[in-house]
């Protein structure tokens, strides 16, 4: 496979680097671009990245994050407060963006909620849509081969997790790619979609008005369907109960039925006074990079 990664910046960041980067993406037919944490641990240089070659020698476990409505590859980045616990335990993290730019299909500029910033993870299958929004092929095909052919990550220790959307997105991914991702958490995550405004509103537009093709990306649905628990080892969600979208939108409870139901061990932490944004996530993120961690064999 030959890829050309375009380095946009790179930062030295907790003994290893902070990078961005820019590639024509096949899954989605536009560029797309990711933020990547390589660890020192991956023998990281930046000769090598100078001279285009894949960096690193060592091959590590990678954490793929997903970020919600709005954010781009630079949120979780500069915001989560990620990289000092990846650096721990020789974590590659990964995030891309979260949605395609510049599609051009209709609508796609008029809401925060709908569109660009707003991928869903979803493979789209509306007419308007489906060219280039196709983020679950981006994430669990496209960005996982990167990371784990050019980039140097472990294919056999893959983990995911992400916020709100991206927490959607990560249940969902891990549900639907158990042989892939091999951990999974989510912050306040968006966990039974088909029920909430903005699930309706991006699964309309996805995939059309058939609610029988939603499940298929609802992460209750999927493990009210299971037969076996898809991740012994165990889940972990974190949630603020001061969350402003909790009650409308975010049905953490609903998961929690449907992992009981089917055996899936799931550790949902509720906590006092701790919003949607950021300091939330950041708060908690030493506790799901040590998950994974475990989980990856890191
Ligand atoms: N613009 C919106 C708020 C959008 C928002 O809160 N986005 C969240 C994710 S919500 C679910 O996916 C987010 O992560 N924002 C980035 C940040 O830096 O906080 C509004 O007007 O309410």
């Amino acid at each position: 496979m030959t890829v050309q990664l375009e380095l946009v910046s790179e930062h030295r960041c907790y003994g290893g680097w902070q990078r961005y980067y820019q590639h024509a993406s096949t899954a989605i037919g536009l560029p797309m671009r990711f933020a990547v944490f390589l660890p020192e641990q991956t023998e990281a240089s930046s000769a090598k990245a100078e001279g285009g070659q894949p960096m690193g020698t060592t091959r590590r476990p990678v954490l793929i994050y997903l970020a919600g409505l709005t954010c781009t590859e630079d949120t979780f980045t500069v915001k989560a407060a990620a990289q000092q616990y990846a650096a721990h335990h020789g974590l590659i993290l990964i995030t891309p963006d979260t949605s395609p730019r510049g599609a051009g299909a209709p609508g796609e500029e008029e809401s925060w909620d709908f569109g660009t910033g707003a991928g869903f993870y979803v493979d789209a299958t509306t007419p308007d849509f489906a060219k280039h929004y196709r983020m679950e092929s981006y994430v669990a095909d496209e960005l996982f081969t990167l990371a784990t052919t050019v980039l140097p990550g472990d294919a056999e220790r893959v983990g995911i997790f992400g916020h709100s959307m991206g927490g959607h997105g990560a249940l969902v991914l891990a549900q639907r790619h158990p042989d892939k991702f091999k951990s999974v958490s989510a912050f306040a995550p968006i966990a039974a979609p088909t029920r909430c405004p903005w699930g309706e509103k991006a699964f309309t537009g996805y995939l059309g008005e058939d609610r029988s093709q939603w499940e298929q990306y609802d992460a209750s649905c999927l493990m009210s369907q299971q037969t076996t628990a898809p991740y012994p080892g165990g889940i972990l969600i974190d949630q603020g109960l001061a969350d402003q979208f909790l009650e409308r939108e975010l049905y953490p409870h609903v998961f929690e039925e449907a992992c009981a139901k089917v055996g899936q061990p799931l550790v949902l932490r509720r906590h006092d006074g701790y919003d949607h944004g950021y300091f939330f996530i950041m708060t908690f993120m030493g506790d799901h990079i040590a998950h994974h961690a475990r989980q990856l064999g890191a």
